[in-house]
This record gives C-alpha cells, structure tokens and sequence, in this order.
C-alpha cells in the first residue's frame, strides 16, 4: 500500500495492488473506527452504500473481526438506499444482508432500513424522522459545527461520473443544506427512485471512507482528489464536495483506480 494526502482536499488517499488489499486494510480502518467509537460513545454508527464497497467489507466477516469486533454496539444505516422492496435484487439492504449482515451478529433492531411500503418521498422522511429521533437520544452523535447527525463512518463507493451515495453530477440535492434525507426519482443509475444523505450530512461524519476500484473511476478520483482546477465546477463530481467538516476522509483506491493520479498526489501524510 502506498499512502499519501491529497493536498487541496484534507484527505489521505490509501492505493493497493489489489481489490484484495484494500479490503483486508478497509476491515482493520473500520475495526479500529469501531473500537474506538464504542470506547468513546458506547457505540458504533455506521452508514453504508451500495455497489462493490459491500463485498469489499467482506473480511470483517473473517478471523480475527468476527471474534474482535464489539459487534452488540454496532448501528447500521444507508447513506443511500434504492425505492425498492427490501428482497429485490437492486435493493442495497437485500445486498448489505447477503453479503455481510447475515454473517455477523449484529442485533435486528440496530439495523435501520428504510420503509419500503411508502412512496420514496414518505420513505425519506421517515428516514429522517428516525435519524432525528437517535440523535435525541445520542446513538448518533451530532455535529458540534451544524447540529447535523455525525455517523461515526460512512462507507461511500463512488461511480465512474463521481456520484456519491445517490448524489449525481448537477442534481438539486447536491445544494440542499436543511434536509438530511432526501428522495431523487431521476437517478441516471437505476433505478430512478432513491433515498439518500445529504452532502452536509455526509460532511459531517466523524470518518468518511470513499471505496474507488477499476480503471473506470480513475478520472473520477484523479479529478475529485486534487487533479481538477480552482475554476472546477465541483457539482460536476459529487465526490468533490465530500470535504468532512471536522472528520476525516480517506480514499481506499486499487491500483487502477489511482492510474490517473498525477505527481502533485503523490507525497506523505
Ligand atoms: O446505490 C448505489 O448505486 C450506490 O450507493 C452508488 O453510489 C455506488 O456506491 C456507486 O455507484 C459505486 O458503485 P460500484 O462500486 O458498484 O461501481
């Protein structure tokens, strides 16, 4: 692995050789994450996406996290979730479930899905409605800066156009600053309806951990690190605008994913 800051944005940009690599180095980030959110807090809230980030959680599955990690602590949310029923095949619940939950002992009721029996605008609000909800009572801690949620990690994959979440290039919900959860019924990514944080939610987790793999995102993540000009419109990359106010983001990228990083990424820190 080689690591490296991206120095426009504070971010640290971890490159491995494999897909292989950066998920046993993602499982040990997010173990740790956890074990230190359950010393601070009693607990660890952790906001997922769709996509390959999913099988790349994998080995958090494996010896040593599935003895390790406190997993009675855990709180899972989405970041984004599609306006789909929970056992449909494009639904990140059904995938998250496949491919991870149904592996680890994480309590049923510290898993909050999103309402799949309303209309994708009732869904986001109710959405909202529970987040609001945990963070009266502190299971989700809140932004000192914006009274926001502050997740202790959001787990984001980003997509060949720089989307995030379900945050795609020039959408109205890239500027939204009040609602946490908004619902999109345009996506370019079927399907169409989806539910998802927004940017200032997002922004404002103690850890966000942006998961890029395949050539195909190399332009993207060259361009949302460091590599596009002061004059860039960054609603033209989402993943641009994921700036943690007080948190930290790091980039896991495969080799191919960082191909396109110039000399001004490379570098210590
Ligand atoms: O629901 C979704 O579609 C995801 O949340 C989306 O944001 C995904 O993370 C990216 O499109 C990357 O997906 P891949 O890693 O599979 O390319």
């Amino acid at each position: 692995m080689s690591s490296c800051g991206g120095p426009k944005i504070k971010s640290e940009l971890r490159v491995f050789e494999s897909p292989d690599e950066l998920a046993t180095d993602l499982a040990e980030y997010i173990s740790q994450l956890s074990e230190n959110s359950v010393k601070e807090r009693g607990c660890f809230t952790i906001a997922l996406s769709g996509g390959s980030l999913i099988s790349l959680m994998g080995k958090l599955c494996e010896a040593p996290y599935d003895k390790t990690v406190d997993w009675t602590k855990w709180f899972v949310f989405w970041a984004d979730e599609r306006a789909v029923a929970k056992n449909h095949i494009d639904s990140n619940y059904k995938l998250t479930k496949d491919l991870f939950l149904s592996k680890v002992p994480i309590l049923n009721s510290h898993v909050f899905s999103i309402n799949d029996n309303v209309t994708v605008e009732d869904a986001a609000a109710e959405y909202e409605f529970a987040i609001r909800q945990l963070v009266k009572i502190r299971t989700v801690g809140v932004s000192e800066s914006n009274d926001c949620p502050k997740f202790d990690l959001i787990l984001l994959g980003m997509g060949p156009d720089g989307h995030v979440a379900s945050l795609f290039p020039h959408h109205p919900a890239l500027e939204l600053k009040e609602e946490w959860v908004t619902y999109i019924t345009d996506s370019p990514k079927p399907p169409p309806e989806r539910i998802t944080f927004t940017l200032p939610v997002i922004n404002s987790a103690s850890s966000v951990a942006m998961v890029a793999v395949g050539e195909e995102k190399a332009m993207a993540v060259h361009l949302a690190t460091a590599g596009a000009g002061e004059n860039f419109d960054a609603s033209s990359l989402p993943a641009r605008m994921v700036q943690p106010t007080d948190g930290k983001l790091v980039w896991f990228l495969d080799s191919t994913a960082a191909s396109v990083l110039d000399v001004s990424n490379s570098g210590s820190g």
